[in-house]
C-alpha cells in the first residue's frame, strides 16, 4: 500500500486548481440509470472512488466511456438492465447506494447490498428505505441485501425526513422524477451536490422545484432524455486546499472555488484570523499572523459547517493559539484522526462527539495512519505544519476523494511525495 511523505514547510504560495465534485458526480452518474439515451458529465473528478462507480454501473448494464482522461464520462443505459447492486462492489463505498432510486424508477425493482457501516459511523439507510416505500416501493431486507418492489409503479407521495439525508434526499429525487404525480420532499437536505443533481435531472427533462431549500417537490415525467452536464466544483477538496495557506502560512488561489459553496467555513477560517477574498478566478486565502486563533466548530447539515472538513480544522486548531472545541453532530465516530494527530504532538481530549483542542506551537512529523478519507488528508495538512518527516500510510483512504493530491500541493510549493508500496 502507497504512504504519503510531507515535510514540514515554509509559506506556501501560488494557484490550485479545484476538481468537480466528488459527491455530485457519484450521484450524477446514477441517474444514467433513468434514461435510454446517453448522459454526458464533464468537469469529472479522477478518483478511486469514480472508478468504483463505474464499475457498479456497468455491473448492471450501463456503457460509460471515460473520455479526456477521465474528466469526461459519457453513460447510456440503453440495454436490458440488470436490477442486481452485487455485494463485492457496493461494499467498497457507501454512495453505491445511490443506484436504489433510480433502479426502482426504471425497472419497478432493483436489489441492492447493504453498504454496511464504516470507519466513520454504521450509516443506516432507514432514511433511504422509508422515503423510497413512501412513494409506494416495498423493501424488505434479506440475505443482505435490500429488495425492493413497486406493484403498478412509485407513485407521488408527501414525505417528511426525520433527518436531511443528502443520500436519502437524492434517491427520493431521483425515483420520484419519473414516479406518477406529484411528489414532495420536506426536511430535504440542501446541500449543493442535491442543487446539482436537480440541475442534471432539469436539463434531462424532470420537473423540479425547491432544491437548495428543505422543501423540493417533483413532479414526475413519463421519460428523461440525454443531456450533457458540468460536475459543480468540489466544496470539500476547495475547503481542504484552503487550509494549506492556513497551515502554513502565505498565499494561495483555489481556482475555479466560490464563498456560496464554503461560507460557513470561511466564517471560522475568518474567526481564525486568516483572510479569504472572492474574484472571477475563485477564492484566495492569505495567513498573514503567526499563528491561528483558536475557534469552536459544530458540523451541521449545509449550509452549517461541513462534516467533511471537520478533520481538516482539526488539524489548523492543533497549532491554534488558545483551546478549541470541534462537536461533531453528523457521525458518531468520525474523530479517528485524533489519536494520530496526537501522535505528532497534538494535544487534543475526546469526549463523546466533542473533541477539545489545546492548541501547541508546533506539531512533529510522526508516522501515523490514515482511517478513513477525510482524516487521511487531514494528516498530511498536519504534516506540513509540523517539523521533521510525517508518513501517512494506508493513503487509498485518500486517492478515493482527492485527485494528484502531491502534485497540487507540490505545486504551491509543498514538500510532499508518494512513496509506492
Ligand atoms: C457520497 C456522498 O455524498 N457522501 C456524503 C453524504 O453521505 P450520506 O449521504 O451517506 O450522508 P447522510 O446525509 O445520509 O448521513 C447523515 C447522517 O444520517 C444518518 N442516516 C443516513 C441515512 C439513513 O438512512 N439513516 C441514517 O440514520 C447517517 O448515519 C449520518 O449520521 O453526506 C454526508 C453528510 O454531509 C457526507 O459526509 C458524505 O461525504
Ligand atoms: C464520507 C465521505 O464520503 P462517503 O459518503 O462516500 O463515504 C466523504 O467524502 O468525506
Amino acid at each position: 500500500m502507497d504512504s504519503i511523505l510531507v515535510r514540514g514547510n515554509g509559506p506556501v504560495t501560488g494557484d490550485i486548481e479545484i476538481a468537480g465534485a466528488k459527491n455530485a458526480c457519484l450521484t450524477l452518474m446514477p441517474a444514467t440509470l433513468l434514461s435510454e439515451e446517453p448522459l454526458t458529465l464533464t468537469n469529472a473528478p479522477r478518483l478511486s472512488d469514480i472508478k468504483t462507480m463505474t464499475a457498479l454501473l456497468t455491473s448492471l448494464g450501463a456503457e460509460i466511456s471515460s473520455l479526456q482522461e477521465g474528466k469526461v464520462l459519457t453513460m447510456s443505459s440503453h440495454a436490458d438492465l440488470n436490477p442486481v447492486a452485487d455485494y463485492e462492489i457496493v461494499r467498497k463505498m457507501r454512495a453505491s447506494n445511490l443506484v436504489l432510486g433510480p433502479l426502482l424508477a426504471r425497472l419497478g425493482h432493483a436489489v441492492v447490498s447493504l453498504p454496511g457501516g464504516c470507519a466513520i459511523g454504521a450509516r443506516p439507510m432507514d432514511l433511504h428505505t422509508t422515503a423510497l416505500e413512501a412513494l409506494g416501493a416495498e423493501i424488505e431486507l434479506k440475505d443482505g441485501y435490500l429488495h425492493a418492489t413497486t406493484r403498478g409503479g412509485l407513485k407521488g407521495a408527501v414525505h417528511k425526513m426525520r433527518f436531511p439525508s443528502v443520500g436519502a434526499t437524492e434517491n427520493f429525487v431521483m425515483a420520484a422524477s419519473l414516479a406518477k404525480g406529484t411528489s414532495v420532499l420536506e426536511n430535504a437536505a440542501r446541500e449543493p451536490e442535491i442543487v446539482d443533481l436537480v440541475a442534471c435531472l432539469k436539463k434531462m427533462g424532470a420537473q423540479i422545484e425547491g432544491e437548495g431549500t428543505d422543501r423540493i417537490e417533483i413532479q414526475g415525467v413519463d421519460r428523461l432524455h440525454g443531456a450533457t452536464h458540468p460536475v459543480v466544483t468540489d466544496r470539500i477538496e476547495l475547503g481542504t486546499f484552503m487550509l494549506a495557506p492556513a497551515i502554513c502560512g502565505g498565499e494561495v488561489t483555489c481556482l475555479g472555488g466560490k464563498l456560496s459553496l464554503v461560507e460557513s467555513f470561511v466564517t471560522k477560517l475568518n474567526e481564525a484570523g486568516i483572510e479569504v477574498t472572492e474574484s472571477a478566478r475563485g477564492l484566495t486565502v492569505k495567513r498573514t499572523g503567526d499563528r491561528v486563533k483558536s475557534v469552536n466548530v459544530t458540523t451541521e447539515p449545509f449550509p452549517g459547517f461541513p462534516t467533511d472538513l471537520q478533520a481538516q480544522m482539526m488539524a489548523l486548531l492543533c497549532t491554534a493559539t488558545g483551546t478549541s472545541v470541534l462537536e461533531e453532530t453528523i457521525f458518531e465516530n468520525r474523530f479517528m484522526h485524533a489519536p494520530e494527530l496526537i501522535r505528532m504532538g497534538a494535544q487534543i481530549e475526546v469526549h463523546g462527539g466533542h473533541a477539545t483542542v489545546h492548541g501547541v506551537e508546533r506539531l512533529k512529523g510522526a508516522q501515523v495512519m490514515a482511517t478513513d478519507l477525510r482524516a487521511s488528508v487531514s494528516l498530511i495538512l498536519a504534516g506540513l505544519a509540523a517539523e521533521g518527516e510525517t508518513v501517512v500510510s494506508r493513503v487509498y483512504h485518500l486517492d478515493r476523494g482527492y485527485e494528484f493530491v502531491e502534485k497540487k500541493l507540490s505545486g504551491i510549493g509543498a514538500h510532499i511525495e508518494r512513496i509506492k508500496a
